[in-house]
């Protein structure tokens, strides 16, 4: 008994796998030490500032930079003019097309980019940029994506005459790539010949991550050693420097690329922005450090957006509701650059995962890319590219299937659902889901909700309504989610042509205590905390004995990156994979130790115990100081690993989440009274940090549902550039949230875990947006465009007549 209480008590000393351990990195976020970029000074450090197009679409006839030149304090303004003899006036996107670093000859949305301007303080760059003189001549805007692909209107200039684009041909001027998946006759021919068929026009409009610290840089160039030091808001740094070395022509060890804390990233930051360009040139130029940090509406306008897709749907059945097929195309709005964040076989991500949870038999996608005159990008924004898309798609397509059969759309999903026994299951689309247990998840969520309690209740309230008693409908939304995330393997996936894998290099101190650097960086994730977790539990080390870093160049081994919820996917079974390295080294130093063959010895929490004799054991702490202080024959001394993962699939995340919501016919207002949220993201390293990853991922799904947009106007004016327009949900519109989860292990991945933290914002939105259509699924309403603000859903009310 005492021996048993002991090994507990070793276990839980680790803080190991499956503890809600509290966050390390806390103490210095809440007592206001974190080190972001803005708090990066350095002595006589310059200040760069943009000049802005105020136009969406226009020629630059000229620039007259003399006025901001004699100001006092100003040190040089840069336009394209001067980037182009160093072949940086333009630079390649994500996505493989190329960006205006400074407007080349015209600007193509408002808020571009036009020069400059450096400085001895921020203020003085700010005035500086009001003296710019920018002639411009104005052009035709197009906003509208089906209108540009009609249109006689060039935007892109610079490529007008070319037929083919990164990723195939283009059929019209303003036309990027047309990416197709799945067997588009057969799904038609499956089509013409259903018994039922749903279709609908299902737009997810444009919105923005809007982190709360906005993107910034400082480049400081050291001309003496010819080293050149990088600190940003960077999800991806060790690409960042491969690129800043590329287009700079410095060789990549004379590069050092650092992210420190970043206040969220939620996709905003993966991609390349001008103003890291402009601080680079700048600090080579005057020889002096020169910071860049935008404001909120430069941050809201300019860096990029999410979403913006147009997706017709048809989806076929038999009359029992048994799902035969899937047909999609999608009008994909770029705006004036392909800046997408996507692997680039995938120009529009993993879009294709749009079956769903379905085992829909056989379907077929297709994307259209075109430009128009709106803020490039295209990033996930808390969904790993285009998941959160396809599945606001394909969970829209059910309930409007459900309608068409007249079927309880609970049922609908039952009936439709892969089979536990399916796993690995192969989709229509050419994924390979790893694992999962649909029908245990969603009847879970359905019995805690009291589901078939609460349709009675929406019935009756429908009776009231009709007879005047009140003015509230009840909507039951529902959703069930499969994310892919864990991007993934090197074979298909890449940015900018790295593989994606990842990294985790281990060493260990004498003393036995540890620090382990990956090729990851959180903003906020809490990967100091995990990580370590992950670390104990495979070397026997506590977790409080473990440092975790990221995000520094000079010191982390390559990787990838944090976003797409790749980390743990990836990140993470690098750290396991390196951990058992240690292990394996550690285990041939305790056979010399106990003077054994190394089979004579078994793994225990901590230790290695010598078999049937368990008095006789060391722990890793012995192993790590013997590691460094004794001869050890045939061994080399010390105790470090790295560990390079490639991973062999991605991982399949899924949930089902039920909102239920109160709405006013008459105000527009929703009242949210209940959400339930049943996350499963197999192996759960840290409770409590998933717990508020999805309490997050579900407000900002909540945001973007019921009231988050950037909008145009005709003339491409941004009319939602601050937080006066730009919704961001407080604690006032926040409602509590109920999390629940089971443990499907993903069995490829080293430990079983798969990502957790774009879940929620997958399968929240969904849930919001179905919550507001079932509220009025009683009087016809299919289909309608979020966000669903107070407006939009009175306007709905009007539209089906329930105003009298
Ligand atoms: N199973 C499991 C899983 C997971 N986890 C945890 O959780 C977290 C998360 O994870 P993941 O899922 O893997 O992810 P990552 O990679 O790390 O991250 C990323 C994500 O994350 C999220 N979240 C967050 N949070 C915060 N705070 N902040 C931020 O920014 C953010 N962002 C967002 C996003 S958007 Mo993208 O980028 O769009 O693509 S993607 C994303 C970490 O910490 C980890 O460790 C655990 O515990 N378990
Ligand atoms: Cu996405």
């Amino acid at each position: 008994m005492k021996d048993l209480e002991d090994r507990q008590e070793r276990i839980d000393n680790l803080k190991g796998m499956g503890c809600s351990r509290k966050r390390v990195e806390d103490a210095r976020f809440t007592q206001g030490k974190g080190n972001y970029v803005d708090d990066v000074n350095l002595p006589g450090m310059l200040h760069g500032d943009f000049v802005r197009s105020p136009y969406a679409h226009a020629r630059v006839k000229s620039i007259n930079i003399d006025a901001a030149m004699a100001l006092d304090g100003v040190v040089a303004v840069l336009t394209a003019k001067d980037l182009e003899p160093l072949a940086l006036h333009w630079m390649p996107t994500l996505a493989g097309d190329k960006q205006m670093v400074l407007a080349d000859g015209k600007v193509l949305f408002q808020g571009q980019e036009v020069a400059f301007v450096v400085a001895k303080d921020h203020y003085i760059a700010a005035d500086a940029v009001e003296l710019v003189e920018v002639e411009y001549e104005e052009l035709p805007v197009l906003v509208d994506p089906f209108e540009a692909l009609q249109s006689d209107v060039v935007l892109r200039e610079d490529i007008k005459d070319e037929k083919e684009g990164a990723h195939g041909p283009r059929r019209h001027h303003n036309h990027i790539f047309l990416w197709e998946e799945g067997d588009k006759e057969a799904t038609e021919q499956v089509l013409d010949e259903a018994e039922v068929v749903a279709e609908e026009m299902v737009y997810y409009h444009r919105t923005h991550p809007c982190p709360l610290e906005p993107c910034g840089s400082v480049a400081s160039m050291d001309k003496i050693n010819g080293k050149l030091t990088l600190w940003g808001t960077f999800q991806a740094p060790h690409v960042v420097r491969t690129v800043a070395s590329i287009l700079s022509g410095i060789e990549e060890h004379n590069i050092r690329v650092i992210s420190p804390d970043i206040g969220g990233g939620f996709g905003n930051k993966v991609g390349v922005y001008p103003g890291y360009v402009c601080s680079i040139v700048a600090t080579i130029v005057t020889g002096q450090p020169v910071k860049w940090i935008e404001d909120r509406m430069e941050n809201l306008m300019a860096t990029a957006f999410a979403r913006d897709y147009w997706m017709k749907g048809k989806i076929s059945a038999t009359k029992e509701g048994k799902i035969t097929g899937l047909h999609c195309h999608v009008t994909a709005d770029h705006g004036a650059f392909d800046a997408c964040a996507d692997p680039t076989k995938f120009p529009a991500g993993f879009f294709h995962i749009c079956t769903g949870s379905y085992d829909i038999p056989v379907a077929y996608v297709g994307v259209d890319g075109v430009y128009t005159n709106k803020a490039p990008g295209g990033v996930a924004y808390r969904c790993s590219f285009r998941v959160t898309e396809a599945a606001y798609f394909i969970e829209r397509m059910i309930e409007v299937l459900a309608m068409e059969l007249n079927m309880d759309a609970a049922e609908l999903r039952r009936i439709n659902f892969i089979k536990a026994d399916q796993f690995p299951y192969q989709s229509a689309l050419g994924w390979e889901y790893d694992s999962g247990d649909y029908h245990t998840a969603w009847d879970k969520a359905l019995a805690a909700v009291g589901y078939d309690d609460l349709r009675a209740e929406q019935a009756q309230r429908v009776e009231d309504f009709k007879a005047g008693k009140t003015r509230k409908l009840l909507g039951i939304g529902l959703t069930h989610f499969t994310e892919i995330v864990g991007a993934g393997p090197v074979k298909n996936c890449d940015i900018l042509g790295m593989g994606m894998f990842d990294s985790c290099e281990i060493r260990i101190h004498p003393t036995g205590s540890a620090i382990a650097r990956l090729g990851t960086i959180s903003q906020g994730q809490g990967h100091a905390t995990t990580f370590a977790q992950i670390l104990a539990s495979e070397i026997g080390l506590s977790a409080d004995s473990i440092t975790i870093e990221e995000g520094d160049t000079d010191t982390a081994p390559y990787g990838l990156g944090t976003y797409g919820s790749r980390s743990t996917p990836v990140a993470g079974a690098a750290t396991a994979m390196a951990g058992r390295k240690i292990r394996a080294k550690a285990q041939m130093i305790a056979a010399y130790l106990l003077e054994v063959h190394d089979n004579d010895l078994e793994w225990d929490v901590d230790r290695f115990v010598v078999k049937g004799a368990p008095e006789r054991f060391k722990t890793m702490k012995d192993i790590a100081y013997a590691a460094y202080n004794q001869a050890i024959p045939g061994v080399e001394p010390g105790l470090e690993a790295v560990s390079y993962y490639d991973p062999p699939n991605m991982t399949y995340p899924f949930g089902a989440y039920i909102c239920v919501m109160e709405v006013d016919v008459d105000t527009g207002e929703h009242e949210i009274r209940q959400f339930y949220a049943l996350d499963d993201c197999g192996t759960r390293i840290n409770p409590m940090v998933i717990e508020g990853q999805v309490h997050g991922g579900l407000t900002e799904a909540l945001a973007i549902a019921m009231g988050q947009e950037i909008a145009y106007d005709d003339m491409g004016n941004c009319k939602t550039g601050t937080l006066m327009d730009f919704f961001i949900p407080t604690a006032v519109e926040t409602p509590h949230y109920t999390t629940d989860h089971t443990e499907t292990p993903s069995p490829h991945h080293p430990i079983g875990a798969k990502g957790v933290g774009e879940s929620p914002n997958v399968g929240g939105v969904p849930a919001f947006s179905n919550a507001v259509h079932d509220a009025f699924r009683a009087f016809g309403l299919r289909q309608s465009h979020m966000p669903h603000d107070h407006w939009r859903i009175w306007k709905i009310a009007s539209d089906l007549g329930l105003h009298g």
